[in-house]
């Protein structure tokens, strides 16, 4: 594409014309290949802008920017680059991506998930649904994505709108109609979604989580919320809401251009759950809809998970799917690698799960739900967590307590601690499980500490390992290391076997 008519289809401040074609863009310096367009936001850590030399060095053939300083340097310095000077840089990059890439946002209907926890469930859900009536689809979260069979690794929950867009356009080469993904509250803040038109939004839950970045839970709210009025579109043809969770009541939508379907386990809401039966390997439940009522059967375990397809299912229909189409698929279920993970125990007769567990809400689910499993034979609930570092520094005493209030052993350890300290980290979570007085064992050492809680179990207990779920790494201060939790587990049990 020539920068002259890539101008033309973008609202800037001031630009300067430059010969060049125009190849493709990039919001990393470190990125840039010969006819990229960089396009500088500043960021948190740093500044885009800091970086044009490195940019044009590399052979950036025009740069976008949000500083006027850094404009004034292109047009004395850099003739030979375009340029121009916009008022948003990462508004400016959605724009040039699209625009660029050739709108594919354009081409596929997209659902977005938004929400504390249920996330990456509902979203796997959802796009097993749409794939079960042979739609292809792309899907973006934080376990991997999809580009139709093709699965990749996924650098972030929600990635910059150069990046959806790029998977986006694979997508549309190999004939989807359809995208799902996951949008964080970072990505929503921080505007990464920014124009892509959103035709169902979900929303999940909303309890603590983040607020070392957010601040507060006003403002993380506020985050998610953007979601339902749209960030830099109209907002979402149909809004998918928890009936159940107080917040929904506050998502301000737009009547006149979004329909409202509520749904929920506590009897409000176009569709809701029944009867609800947690049986072993299987979740059953009568689910009410404006179409009739049904009976819907899942391998999934556990009310986080009603509620997860319940929301997925409400999302299919708004999709065009008929409540039959939704049943097929939601009994085949999806496999969504490391949320109740049971790990093959051979014949020791513990029962050891992992989960993705990392939020107080999330752990006292867990540990119901490992309550439930075991309570008709009197078998106990032992909880292996640890809390990140560089995160939400508050929610590390309420999950100690979470872990603390509802297991009958607590072993902390070590959850990807970053650049802080280990011990200091588990020091706040101990905190929280001490002022409960159930006995907990310390253990920095995370494949130590699965060993200890294995160990620690008998025939008819539960050993839920917390926090990590499908990540397979441990992130350390000196490097990153190779981790996995269901690999760690697996061994221990078959020694023990
Ligand atoms: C706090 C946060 O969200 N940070 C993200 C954000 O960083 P930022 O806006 O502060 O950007 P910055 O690092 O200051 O850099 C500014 C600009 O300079 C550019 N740059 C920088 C260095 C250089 O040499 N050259 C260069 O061009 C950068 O590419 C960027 O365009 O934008 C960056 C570029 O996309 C992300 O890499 C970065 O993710 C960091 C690594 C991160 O840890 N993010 C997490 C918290 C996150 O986003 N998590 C959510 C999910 C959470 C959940 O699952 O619950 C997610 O959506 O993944
Ligand atoms: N609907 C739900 N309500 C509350 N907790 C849930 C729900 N669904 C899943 N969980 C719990 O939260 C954990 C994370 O689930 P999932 O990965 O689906 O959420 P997410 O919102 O994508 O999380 P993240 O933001 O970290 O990617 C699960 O392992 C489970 O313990
Ligand atoms: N993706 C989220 C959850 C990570 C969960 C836990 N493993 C941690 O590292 O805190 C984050 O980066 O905050
Ligand atoms: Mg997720």
């Amino acid at each position: 594409m020539r920068w002259t008519d890539l101008l033309a289809n973008l609202g800037v401040v001031e630009s300067a014309t430059a010969p060049v074609e125009i190849t493709s863009v990039e919001y990393d310096s470190r990125r840039i290949k010969a006819g990229d367009v960089f396009v500088a936001m500043r960021g948190g850590a740093t500044d885009g802008n800091l970086y044009l030399e490195a940019a044009i060095e590399q052979g950036a053939a025009a740069v976008v920017t949000d500083s006027r300083a850094a404009y004034e340097v292109l047009r004395r310095e850099h003739t030979s680059v375009g340029a121009a000077l916009v008022e948003h840089g990462r508004r400016s990059l959605a724009d040039v991506s699209a625009a660029v890439m050739g709108h594919p946002e354009r081409r596929l209907a997209l659902s977005a998930v938004t929400g504390t926890n249920g996330k990456t469930t509902t979203a796997f859900l959802l796009e097993a649904m749409l794939r079960s009536v042979r739609r292809t689809c792309v899907l973006i979260g934080t376990i991997e994505m999809h580009v139709g069979d093709e699965v990749r690794v996924s650098p972030h929950t929600t990635p910059e709108s150069r990046d959806v867009l790029a998977i986006f356009a694979d997508g549309v080469k190999v004939g989807a109609t359809e995208a799902v993904m996951e949008m964080s509250s970072h990505a929503l803040e921080q505007e990464r979604v920014w124009g892509l038109p959103v035709d169902v939004a979900i929303f999940t839950n909303l309890t603590q989580d983040h607020l070392d970045y957010h601040g507060t839970m006003e403002a993380y709210f506020a985050a998610k919320a953007r979601l339902f009025a749209g960030v830099g579109t109209p907002p979402p043809r149909v809004a998918v809401l928890n009936a159940d969770d107080p917040y929904s009541e506050r998502l301000i939508v737009d009547a006149e251009h979004s329909q409202m379907l509520l749904y929920g386990m506590e009897g409000k809401g176009e569709f809701r759950a029944e009867s609800v039966q947690m049986l072993a390997g299987e979740t059953r439940f009568r689910m009410v809809t404006p179409a009739g009522a049904v009976e819907v059967r899942s391998p999934l375990s556990g009310r986080v998970n009603v509620y997860n397809l319940l929301a997925a299912s409400t999302a299919a229909w708004a999709r065009g799917l008929t409540l039959d189409e939704i049943l097929v698929a939601a009994a085949a279920g999806a496999q969504v690698p490391g949320r109740f993970e049971v790990v093959p125990g051979g014949d020791t007769g513990i029962t050891v799960v992992v989960d993705y567990a990392h939020t107080e809400d999330a752990l006292r689910n867990l540990i119901a739900l490992g309550r439930e499993l075991v309570k008709e034979h009197g078998g106990r609930v032992i909880t292996l967590f640890g809390c990140g570092g560089d995160r939400d520094r508050t929610k590390r005493s309420r999950m100690g307590q979470a872990a603390g209030e509802g297991s009958d052993l607590v072993v902390l350890t070590s959850d990807n601690p970053r650049t802080e300290e280990p011990m200091a980290i588990i020091e706040e979570a101990l905190a929280g499980v001490t002022a409960t007085g159930t006995t907990c064992i310390v253990e920095e050492d995370r494949a130590g500490a699965i060993e200890i809680a294995i160990r620690s179990a008998s025939a008819g207990d539960i050993v839920l390992l917390a926090g990590k779920g499908h990540e397979k790494v441990q992130i350390l201060r000196d490097g990153t290391v190779p981790f996995d939790d269901v690999a760690v587990a697996a061994a221990v049990l078959k020694e023990i076997e």
